[in-house]
């Protein structure tokens, strides 16, 4: 009786330690599959806010040898996680883009309910899958892209004419402000068939002005974003300035929105659909996508393209132009081909683009070493979810850091050297299925402009080199030229790039 007790007794106690180290392993596993990501040490309420300094992407490069590719960030009181290698974009873009699908909103988008019709910061959803299709089919699709050729070369031409103008006139230009305003031209004329900086459009320079403020506005670091309990103060008066420039956008906006309801079918369009025009149209619902878009959704969507196209595309061609100017063997390499290619008796075309090759790699290298948006636009953690290993709680901000993965030495030999041989003769390119080189983003959220802002930069980069001579306006050298950067709506040059230009003899041909 007394060894059947016994028995008893130890079989129960080796069965209760069994389940209590199974426990004990069960609540390690979950406590370790929640583990946040490292991170910079947070002070209190503030966080990392103060850490970044006044270039965050290039602070938070720094980390990784310390953290690792994953960071973990207390933007005041909003999550972040940051993702600064090939291998980790690799993971995110292939095995977690839905669940990083969704959008931060700041203070400064919701001026004027921009955000209500925004297709860049609208949630994955019905509304944007509509918008998003078709705002590619008409900006890319292939029978829209052949036909609308002819805008692009054209407002290019005009870039070229301003800029000779502007050079006879003043001996020098400010690159990308020529770059802006052909971008500005192009979207004007696919969306609105409307020539925006013709001197017969009287909206046109209040448009820009307008923009001006937005872009400056859309920026600025505002406070409010990170502590919402100082959404209503707008300590910083970030808020009511960008309600007054972008009330202005919309109103000019919404003029030619109005215009158009009244008289659909005048003028040059009734050779071919416009965007607003296929906006007013469109019939094609799906299911739970909204049946009607609505007129501020339109507005909001149109000075969007506005806003995506230009300072994207002047700051990639004054990095690229700056880049050049300072290698001339990279330089005159570029120009022989052109010269090759394209010859002196005529201008470069679009169709002329597929055989640069040193072209391509130029606007690649750049692109690589200056990513016009150098954390993408931040995405949004929709659910809880593991990523490699750490748990990412829902509504976490992502910030992908392209800057740091163009420069990831896993991925790149010579990484800080623009060397534009490293693409001759490799398939990387940045359409989205590399994810060393993603300055147009990828998966769901990429580039909605990917095809236009990739043929547009390779034909005015194109175009400015075979029509101009370039030279650094004087005390400037190619040794002394600014490199430093600016970050606000993209990263910018710090110091404008200011050049003299000389025609070339092709510049008189067509
Ligand atoms: C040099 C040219 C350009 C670059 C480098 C660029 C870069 C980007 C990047 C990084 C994103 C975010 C992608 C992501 O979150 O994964 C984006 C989104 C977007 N871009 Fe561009 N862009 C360029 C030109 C354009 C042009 C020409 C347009 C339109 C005319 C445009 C319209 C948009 C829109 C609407 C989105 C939001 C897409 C979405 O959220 O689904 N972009 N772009």
């Amino acid at each position: 009786m007394e060894l059947a007790w016994s028995f008893f007794v130890w079989s129960a106690g080796i069965c209760l330690s069994v389940v209590l180290v199974l426990q004990l392993l069960q609540v390690k596993a979950r406590n370790s599959s929640r583990q946040l990501p490292p991170g910079p040490p947070r002070w209190p309420i503030v966080g990392n806010l103060f850490d970044l300094g006044k270039a965050p992407h290039r602070t938070l490069a720094g980390l990784v040898q310390k953290y690792g590719p994953v960071i973990w960030l207390q933007l005041g009181a909003v999550n972040t996680v940051v993702i600064q290698s090939t291998k980790a974009s690799r993971e995110l873009f292939k095995n977690h883009d839905l669940t990083y699908s969704g959008r931060t909103i700041t203070e400064v988008m919701k001026a004027g309910s921009f955000d209500q019709g925004s297709m860049a910061i609208a949630q994955y959803g019905p509304y944007w899958r509509k918008i998003k299709r078709i705002v590619v089919t008409e900006l890319s699709g292939s029978k829209q892209f052949n036909e609308t050729a002819s805008m692009r070369k054209r407002s290019v031409d005009k870039m070229i004419q301003w800029i000779d103008e502007e050079a006879q006139a003043k001996g020098r230009v400010c690159l990308a402000n020529f770059v802006f305003l052909a971008n500005c031209n192009l979207v004007g004329n696919l969306v609105l068939s409307r020539d925006l900086l013709d001197p017969q459009c009287k909206e046109g320079a209040e448009f820009l002005n307008a923009m001006e403020g937005l872009m400056i506005g859309g920026g600025k670091p505002n406070v409010a974003d990170f502590f919402p309990i100082l959404k209503w103060l707008d300590p910083q008066g970030i808020r009511k300035k960008m309600e007054k420039d972008m009330g202005h956008a919309m109103q000019i906006v919404s003029g030619f929105v109005k215009e158009r309801i009244a008289k659909p079918q005048s003028g040059e369009r009734k050779e071919r659909k416009d965007l607003l025009d296929v906006l007013l149209e469109q019939e094609d619902t799906r299911e739970d996508e909204p049946d009607k878009l609505l007129e501020r959704d339109m507005i909001s969507l149109i000075l969007e393209l506005f806003m995506g196209a230009t300072e994207t595309t002047s700051s990639t061609i004054e990095w690229a132009m700056t880049e050049l100017l300072r290698d001339s063997k990279t330089m005159s390499k570029v120009r022989t081909e052109l010269a090759q290619v394209v010859g002196e008796n005529r201008r470069i075309n679009e169709s002329d683009i597929e055989k640069l090759p040193y072209l391509h790699a130029v606007v690649k290298e750049t692109l690589r070493l200056h990513p016009p948006i150098p954390f993408l636009i931040p995405r949004r953690a929709v659910e809880d979810n593991n990523f490699m290993g750490y748990f990412i709680p829902m509504d976490t901000q992502v910030f992908v850091n392209a800057w740091a993965i163009g420069r990831d030495p896993d991925s790149w030999d010579d990484p800080l050297s623009f060397k534009p041989e490293r693409f001759l003769g490799s398939d990387i390119d940045y359409g989205g299925q590399h994810f060393e080189l993603i300055p147009f983003g990828a998966g769901r959220r990429r580039c909605a402009g990917f095809t236009m802002g990739h043929t547009v930069l390779h034909l005015a980069l194109g175009s400015l080199l075979h029509c101009f001579e370039w030279e650094l306006d004087e005390p400037i050298t190619p040794e002394n030229i600014d490199m430093e950067e600016r970050l606000g709506i993209t990263l910018r040059k710090n110091v404008p790039l200011e050049l003299v230009p000389k025609t070339r003899d092709v510049f008189n041909k067509k």
